[in-house]
């Protein structure tokens, strides 16, 4: 297979709501598609999840769009590929960059699907007809409008429950859940907003049966995790401390988690991603697909991962409706009784519709 062209789009989409982390409010999302076409004028789609800011990774929108632009489409376009897992190959000189790496692997997966005629989720060996979903909320005004939200996503079907948390913003607070909602799947992200010195109140954590407690300590740190996990028995979740194998392999080797949170952006794509998903099922870990408030074509791809069998947690991929008044895809994903059904068609499964895509583009680069 050979890309002979490949169209780069920065978009800009409004969300239903804002969402609020303990580093601030996000209402507009940036974000870029790659769209490829290889030499029979097949298409396939990735999305980048970076934000347009840093404070999850380094990676912003613009930092993306450069390495995009200047380094990985160069290296991929005319070039011949017998699988996705080569893309990862041609990039490996460049350092980091994950995401700006995923959504380009992302579109080649898309295509090599569609190439073999069959769906995403079946090419990277899945083989769930339905995948389980669950729901982030992020920081609210008040403790009524939290309990509300979730009792109204419990209502629709959401198997589990996550919100954040920080310090100051803890305790007291997944007490009230409890108290309103005594035996509902719980957990909460941290996001990196506690040090080893708050031990005595992630303790305090345990006695909520909390599902498990994600990213609790610094986003470069395992050893505190480790030592953390000793000490908790709530299983600690790692988000952002994951990026590639190697660290999946030694946070295992240090016992610095019992769960991992796959983000196929973070960890530069979805051949890395199946890779740590194999490894954590060598060793008995748990994993599930986090979301990075993506798009439609993000969305999908986040499906098509989480039909793997050692996704056994249910992921942060909710429907289209929780986020967008139009998503960018047709149909939209679609949440029933907690449920996706994973889409059977080749590649992704949903199809980009242009012109919802072209009212949001701000800017658009066609690389031949
Ligand atoms: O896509 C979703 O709905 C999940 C959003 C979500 O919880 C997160 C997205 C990005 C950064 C964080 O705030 C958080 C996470 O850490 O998982
Ligand atoms: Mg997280």
């Amino acid at each position: 297979m050979k890309i002979i062209q490949i169209t780069l789009r920065h978009l800009k989409m409004r969300m239903k709501f804002p969402f609020v982390t303990s580093f601030g409010a996000m209402q507009d999302k940036e974000f870029l598609v790659v769209e490829a076409m290889d030499q029979n004028g097949r298409i396939g789609w990735g999305e980048s999840v970076a934000f347009d800011t840093p404070w999850y990774t380094e990676e912003t929108v613009k930092t993306n769009w450069h390495m995009l632009e200047d380094f990985m489409i160069p290296a991929i376009l005319h070039t011949k590929l017998h699988h996705p897992d080569e893309v990862g190959q041609h990039l490996a000189y460049i350092r980091k960059n994950n995401m700006a790496k995923s959504a380009i692997e992302g579109a080649v997966w898309d295509l090599f699907a569609k190439e073999k005629r069959v769906s995403l989720a079946k090419l990277l060996g899945g083989n769930k007809e339905k995948i389980e979903v669950g729901i982030s909320i992020g920081l609210q005004q008040s403790m009524d409008e939290l309990l509300q939200l979730i009792q109204s996503k419990l209502n629709e079907g959401y198997k589990r429950i996550k919100i954040k948390i920080k310090p100051g913003y803890d305790i007291q607070l997944i007490q009230e859940i409890r108290k309103h909602f005594p035996t509902i799947p719980l957990m909460a992200d941290a996001n990196s907003a506690y040090s080893l010195e708050d031990i005595h109140l992630i303790k305090e954590l345990d006695q909520y049966n909390l599902m498990m407690i994600e990213q609790p300590l610094s986003v470069d740190d395992l050893i505190d995790h480790a030592k953390l996990q000793k000490e908790i028995s709530t299983p600690i979740c790692l988000d952002e401390s994951i990026h590639t194998y190697t660290d999946a392999r030694t946070a295992i080797k240090l016992n610095a988690c019992k769960i991992i949170n796959i983000k196929i952006g973070r960890v530069g794509g979805l051949s890395e991603a199946k890779k740590i998903h194999d490894l954590c099922m060598e060793n008995g870990l748990a994993v599930w697909c986090g979301g990075m408030l993506e798009a439609g074509i993000g969305r999908a791809h986040n499906i098509a991962l989480t039909a793997l069998s050692n996704f056994t947690l249910p992921g942060d991929t909710a429907g289209s409706s929780h986020y967008w008044e139009q998503d960018i895809i047709q149909p939209e994903v679609i949440v029933e009784n907690g449920y996706i059904a994973v889409p059977t068609a080749a590649g992704i499964g949903y199809e980009p519709n242009r012109k919802t895509m072209e009212q949001f583009t701000i800017r658009e680069k066609i690389f031949t």
